[in-house]
């Protein structure tokens, strides 16, 4: 049996696709060879030698030491644009809720207490004029990160009838066909800030990202700005956004995450980290991060990981080992003068890089025994072998 285990809520639709008789899944499992989870903040020592992938049933890999992962061959994946309407309609509702007095009229209107109707309704029409906002039409929305969520973030303000700019140096060509053409290119940080009503950030937590909303940034930004962070708290400068919600420079902060020096600010909405949190989603971060993990654990082949290179070998017959070395000379070659040494016969194989690491896939006529796995890992350089 194989041995997956999971933090937080997994979709039941996601843990499905590991079959009964193969598998067995669950959050007390020891010794796993593979994690499936969504926000748990994953520590290097809840990752026993035994686990050869770690699947991120969700976008944001922040909460994993990827580098470690990857130094001990463990393959990380995540699960791209399975979350991102979820997303995209949240923050729909984001710049709702900055720009109309939505929360504020439904607290003042469950605050009423009359009894009759008349002078309910007079209370309410006189009331209302605290709670007029401002429409989005028209209005420039600034998209941080263009990605799986940012660009349909900006698909659909352009479809709102909002002048929509972008910025995302490190733009996917994939993402950058999704886009529409209607969005506009900025230049930098500070350019898209200067003419934005509302930005709204969806670029992931790495270093060159964290506090990238910092007080030099804000500084460049148009009087009454509505930020909106649906991304991760760190990339916003707390006490940088609360001194430009003080002064105004910010009208109104929303985000999805919540921390202790923003809590009580009447300017700032938080929500608990809802972003990904429909059904919707869930299912298909659970379906995708799954379905990756068998494909890998039976087969060695690996999509959508943030660690490794994509690879994919079709299985016809015989027997398969893979291997992960340092990317450098001489390793592959090493490995097949061994195995003809041996007297193994090799059907096929497939050998991607990314980056520091090499990967490959190797069909070969004879069962790898201890003997044979052991020979491989002893090559100079590689660090990981696996039968599969
Ligand atoms: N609130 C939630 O529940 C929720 C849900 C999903 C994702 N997220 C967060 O949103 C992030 C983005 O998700 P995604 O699915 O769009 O990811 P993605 O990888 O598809 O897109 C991220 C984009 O950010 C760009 N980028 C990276 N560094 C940048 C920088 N310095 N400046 C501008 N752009 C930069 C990348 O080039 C990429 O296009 C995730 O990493 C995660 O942290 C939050
Ligand atoms: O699992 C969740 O609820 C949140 C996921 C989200 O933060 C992500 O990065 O995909």
């Amino acid at each position: 049996m194989r041995k997956i285990r999971t933090y937080n809520q997994i979709s039941s639709r996601g843990l499905d696709r590991f079959s009964r008789d193969s598998y067995e899944v669950g959050s007390e499992i020891a010794q796993p060879e593979a994690i499936l989870l969504r926000s748990h903040k994953l520590t290097v020592d809840q990752i026993p030698d035994s686990v050869n992938a770690i699947a991120r049933a969700g976008a944001g890999v922040n909460n994993i030491p990827i580098d470690e992962c990857t130094h001990n061959g463990v393959v990380v994946f995540n699960t791209p644009g399975a979350n991102a309407n979820a997303v995209k309609e949240l923050v729909l509702a984001g710049l709702l809720l900055s720009s109309r007095g939505i929360c504020e009229g439904m607290q003042y209107v469950q605050a009423l207490t009359e009894n009759d109707p008349a002078i309910l309704n007079k209370e309410v029409e006189k009331g209302k004029k605290a709670y007029a906002g401002v429409e989005l039409t028209g209005k420039t929305l600034g998209v941080v990160g263009l990605g799986a969520i940012g660009a349909n973030v900006a698909n659909m303000a352009l479809e709102l009838g909002m002048e929509v700019i972008g910025y995302d140096p490190a733009i996917s060509v994939e993402a950058a066909w999704r886009l529409s053409s209607d969005v506009q290119r900025a230049e930098n940080l500070g350019a898209l800030l200067a003419k934005c009503d509302y930005v709204t950030l969806h670029v992931p937590a790495i270093e060159a990202t964290k506090g990238m909303i910092n007080s030099e940034a804000l500084s460049s930004a148009k009087q009454g700005l509505k930020l909106l962070n649906f991304a991760r708290g760190e990339i916003v400068d707390n006490d940088a956004m609360l001194a430009a919600l003080e002064v105004g420079k910010v009208a109104r902060y929303i985000s999805d995450f919540p921390s202790l020096e923003l809590l009580g600010n009447d300017k700032v909405s938080l929500l608990p980290h809802l972003g990904a949190s429909t059904v919707e989603a869930e299912e298909n971060c659970a379906i995708m991060g799954a379905n990756q993990l068998v494909d890998f654990l039976e087969n060695g082949n690996i999509k959508n990981s943030v660690n490794f290179p994509q690879i994919r070998m079709e299985r016809t017959h015989g027997y398969r080992l893979t291997f992960a070395n340092d990317n450098v000379p001489k390793v592959l070659s090493q490995v097949l003068a061994l195995l003809a040494d041996m007297n193994i016969n090799v059907i096929d194989l497939l050998n991607k890089s990314r980056n520091d690491i090499a990967y490959t896939i190797l069909d070969i006529e004879q069962q790898p025994d201890a003997q044979l796995l052991a020979a491989v890992a002893g090559v100079e350089h590689v660090f990981h072998v696996r039968a599969v």
